[in-house]
């Protein structure tokens, strides 16, 4: 017994350092995971994100860290608030980021994710963006398109001056980015008149650009993917993606039909380059591929495009001195003119200043696209696992007073007159539209669009408030929602300039 107390005696310090060595090793070993507010069981940090999720998580990453840790049910979300953090994932590591979650209502309208916005990383989504960038969205083929622009921002003009008294700027902006991705993309309009077909396609596209932005608990939390079964969210999809298909079928056999796109003598559109890219690809390209490129120019090209214009418009109207340069310099460029043309356009650099201005305090997509890495990584010293969400903040990232000094909350287009600093992607203390691998390619379509539209409408139109209201208490409330519109429409009183 004394023999056994004594060996016990002589290991005690073995064991005691065999016991430290052990647990220095598991902590050391153990990764090092961005800060994390507390989460609930079940749903995890969920319940934070409240109505405008760039706000809540704004304000959380103000307590917890540009960089923060959260959970979705059982999915660990990195979300980024600040440009250095945005750089890491979106330059540094770009590659390693550039791959998109599944998430399922998505896949299921996509074809499988078949279209360039929620492709995989990887040879499929190279091939499909590449086409888009190259095919689609070029310089060369945004200026092919100008007749269009021009023709519907005119229309757009002519609208708000037949009831200048309560005119809807907001729903004028809609309609015209539509009719002009329509006009680029399938060859003519769908905007309600004649056939019928263009009321079913814009209620398809509203349809399929809300069902986009709906959550989808069963991604989250897959034990309860049930309920989107029992609360009709999964046949409301089914619906939708089955409408459209038909839809953009139809489209696509119209267009095999009247043979190669221009013969006829009208403008060659989306649908005929991508007839022509699968006629001519040495790999097989099946119809759905073209299908779910054309979607992406709908869902990601039209309500972008108008919420950016309108955000940009309802800034000007608020703010009296911002919008009387822009008008003295339209109107400057364009003395003697009936309408500004996209050569006088190039002469109004603070026209383009205040596009920027409107992207930075409103990103039509404030927390961009998800991302996801390919494999374990580590973001800034922290370990980030694969399979982790990304999220990167752009609503709080380009108002950050660091970036943007104590005005970042302004709007004050003169700070981009003479900054080099660029929304393509290469500032990342400004990113609007992302940046990378992944970053939009819509960019230089957008913006044609929106500065044409905006020097007609200062070109044209005085603006007022209807009942006599003061443009400082216009209402900027946001609504809710992926792409982050104006609650309340925009409704102006439009005076013919003098
Ligand atoms: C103001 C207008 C627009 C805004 C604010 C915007 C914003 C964005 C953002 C934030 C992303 C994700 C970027 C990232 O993950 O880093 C994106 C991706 C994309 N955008 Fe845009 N966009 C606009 C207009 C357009 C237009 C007009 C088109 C096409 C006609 C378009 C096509 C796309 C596509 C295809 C992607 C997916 C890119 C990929 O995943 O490889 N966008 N856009």
């Amino acid at each position: 017994m004394v023999a056994f107390t004594e060996l016990t005696a002589s290991l005690l310090p073995l064991i005691l350092l065999a016991a430290f060595l052990y647990t220095w090793r598991r902590l050391s070993a153990s990764p090092r995971r961005p800060p994390s507010p507390r989460k609930l069981p079940i749903i995890g940090n969920l319940h934070q994100l409240g109505e405008f999720p760039h706000r809540s998580l704004h304000s959380l990453s103000q307590r917890h860290g540009h960089l923060m840790l959260l959970h979705f049910g059982s999915v660990p979300v990195l979300i980024a608030s600040s440009s250095a953090a945005a750089a890491e994932i979106m330059k540094h590591q770009d590659s390693l980021f550039s791959n998109r979650p599944k998430l399922s209502i998505a896949d299921r309208l996509t074809y499988g994710s078949s279209d360039v916005g929620f492709a995989p990383y990887g040879d499929y989504w190279r091939r499909v963006r590449s086409v888009c960038v190259l095919q689609l969205l070029s310089n060369k083929r945004v200026q092919s398109y100008r007749r269009v622009r021009e023709e519907e921002t005119s229309v757009m003009i002519d609208k708000i001056a037949s009831s200048p008294q309560n005119a809807n700027l907001s729903a004028a902006f809609q309609t015209m980015t539509n009719d002009v991705v329509c006009r680029v993309a399938l060859g003519r309009k769908y905007g309600g008149g004649g056939d019928g077909e263009g009321i079913v396609f814009g209620e398809i596209v509203e349809a399929l650009i809300e069902l986009l932005g709906t959550f989808s608990v069963g991604d989250y939390v897959p034990w309860l993917g049930w309920i989107n079964r029992i609360n009709g969210l999964n046949a409301r999809v089914a619906n939708v993606a089955k409408m459209y298909d038909e839809f953009l079928q139809r489209v696509i056999q119209q267009h095999r039909d009247k043979g190669e796109g221009g013969d006829d003598g009208s403008a060659v559109d989306f649908v005929d380059v991508l007839l022509q890219f699968q006629r001519e690809s040495e790999e097989k390209v099946e119809d759905y591929t073209i299908k779910a490129v054309i979607e992406d120019m709908f869902n990601a090209g039209t309500h972008s495009t108008a919420t950016a214009l309108e955000w940009t418009t309802a800034e000007l109207i608020k703010n009296p001195r911002a919008i009387k340069t822009l008008q003295t310099e339209v109107r400057e460029v364009g003395k003697g003119k009936e309408e500004i043309d996209e050569d006088d356009v190039e002469r109004m650099p603070y026209l383009k200043a205040a596009i920027k201005e409107g992207l930075r305090l409103h990103a039509p997509t404030p927390l961009l696209l998800p991302r996801e890495p390919i494999r374990d990584t580590k973001v800034l010293g922290y370990d980030v696992a694969r399979g982790t969400q990304v999220m990167i903040n752009a609503w709080a990232i380009n108002k950050d007073p660091a970036s943007w000094g104590d005005d970042a909350e302004e709007f004050r287009p003169e700070r981009f007159l003479d900054s080099s600093v660029d929304l393509r992607g290469q500032h990342l203390q400004f990113i609007p539209f992302g940046a990378g691998r992944r970053g939009c390619p819509g960019i230089t379509f957008t913006l044609a669009v929106n500065e044409l539209a905006l020097a007609k409408l200062v070109h044209r139109f005085d603006f007022g408030l209807p009942g006599g209201a003061r443009v400082e208490d216009l209402d900027m409330t946001e609504a809710s929602g992926v792409s982050v519109r104006k609650k309340s429409p925009l409704l102006v009183v439009a005076t013919p300039a003098s």
